[in-house]
């Protein structure tokens, strides 16, 4: 239990959040897949990453730790040596999913796990697909939910229309069509994350992208190259927020990763009329910049469709965002909250309900009246590190202390969270 309170609390100063998690957990894997040794800098050392490393030691990559920078030696798709104990992916669903693809392509048996909340997670989004394609899988649930059996082999060409937007899905997909002898298409309905399809070019292969349909082929050789990993943006959010809801608030966050896949939550700041800039350092592959961001009179806005992938991870803070905003904000299109670490729609507005917010669940998102003045109270992260920071930064505009249960889940994508939230709290 954490308890969390502060007296008119103004956040100030800079602040570098840490390294992107989906662009770690990638570097990782295609580090892992590349021949030679690839260099990673600004590595997100959270939980979830830890796993993707743990999983790919087990197949037998030396991963090292060296002055803040990861080092792979990595050894091509053909390295990769059957695990001789379960891959153990705890809490990280990209873990999981990815993982999954790269195993179907593979010539030996595995065995993927994770904790309570990933077992609860559907993998037949995954599984389906990569058993059509020609793995063999198998689990609970007829192969969709975790423990999962993998006996990977020989894959056919494969074409399909993911059902769901989603980044892990797509990524699985991508990750098997690279061992496959034949070309791969995968049409996605909505533009998701493309870190997979930047860290495929970056390692010297090649992806091709139309609109929305995208062409991979198999048997491309991968070469090890360092990897930078900018901060992360749905980490930053957290802080975007806090200043934005709190007076007397001036922050600077420095070095954020802008891939326009990921920054939804700064079209929402602007539809809000929120009072920040951003300014653009370094406009390569995965660009990266400072974001200054202001005490801000907030207005409702409508959050649907094509924007949410771009903030899917940031509805949690948003919904936050909204509370302190005039008017009404809708958040719509919204249902693969559901199936995140907790079912976020419940989780969401059952602990922002606790605070006194005026919030209310829709079949896909929520609805939320503002300007609301937010009580303390008992709340509870439920194991889901998203959950667990949107409370502690909502903690920052309540009279009475927040005590949080279940605070540690933190460290899935932010271990430094609290150092950091007391370092920019004047
Ligand atoms: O590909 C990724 O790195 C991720 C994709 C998203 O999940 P979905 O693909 O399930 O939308 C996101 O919620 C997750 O935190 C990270
Ligand atoms: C949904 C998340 O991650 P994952 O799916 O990797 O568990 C998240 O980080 O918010």
């Amino acid at each position: 239990m954490k308890m969390l309170q502060f007296e008119n609390p103004s956040i100030q100063g800079e602040l570098k959040v840490p390294g992107d998690k989906s662009i770690s957990h990638r570097s990782i894997m295609f580090g892992a897949i590349s021949e030679g040794v690839t260099r990673v800098t600004g590595f997100l050392k959270g939980d979830d990453c830890l796993s993707t490393i743990d999983c790919f030691r087990k197949m037998g990559i030396n991963i090292t730790e060296k002055d803040d920078e990861i080092l792979i030696e990595g050894k091509g798709f053909h390295g990769l040596k059957e695990p001789e104990e379960v891959l153990y992916t705890g809490n990280s669903g990209t873990t999981t999913r990815l993982l999954l693809g790269i195993l179907a392509g593979r010539p030996f048996h595995s065995v993927v796990t994770g904790d309570e909340s990933i077992a609860k997670r559907p993998m037949n989004r995954v599984t389906e697909p990569l058993k059509q394609m020609g793995a063999s899988i198998d689990g609970r649930d007829n192969g969709n939910l975790t423990p999962l059996s993998v006996r990977g082999g020989k894959l056919k060409s494969f074409h399909y229309k993911l059902p769901v937007a989603s980044a892990q899905l797509k990524s699985a997909l991508i990750l098997a069509g690279l061992q496959s002898e034949e070309e791969t298409i995968i049409t996605e309905p909505e533009k998701t994350r493309d870190h997979t399809e930047k860290m495929i070019r970056h390692f010297g292969g090649n992806i091709a992208r139309e609109g929305n349909q995208i062409k991979v082929s198999g048997n491309q050789p991968f070469k090890a190259k360092d990897v930078h990993v900018p901060g992360d943006i749905s980490s930053a959010a957290f802080f975007l927020t806090a200043a934005a809801i709190t007076s007397g608030s001036s922050l600077v966050l420095k070095d954020v990763g802008l891939n326009e896949t990921r920054t939804g939550i700064l079209d929402v700041l602007k539809q809000m009329e929120a009072d920040f800039s951003v300014n653009l350092t370094n406009d390569e592959e995965e660009p990266q910049g400072e974001i200054m961001i202001s005490t801000s009179r907030l207005k409702g806005c409508e959050i649907a469709g094509e924007l949410i992938p771009r903030l899917i991870d940031e509805i949690p803070i948003i919904a936050l965002l909204a509370t302190q905003a005039t008017g009404q904000t809708v958040i719509k299109d919204a249902e693969e909250l559901k199936v995140k670490e907790t079912n976020r729609i419940d989780a969401v507005v059952e602990e922002l309900k606790k605070l006194g917010a005026d919030i209310h669940a829709t079949e896909d998102g929520m609805i939320i009246n503002g300007p609301v003045k937010l009580n303390g109270g008992q709340a509870d992260s439920r194991g889901d590190h998203r959950i667990g920071m949107m409370l502690a930064v909502a903690s920052l505009i309540t009279d009475d202390a927040v005590h949080i249960k279940n605070h540690e889940c933190i460290s899935v994508s932010y271990p430094a969270f609290f150092e950091d939230l007391s370092h920019v709290t004047k």
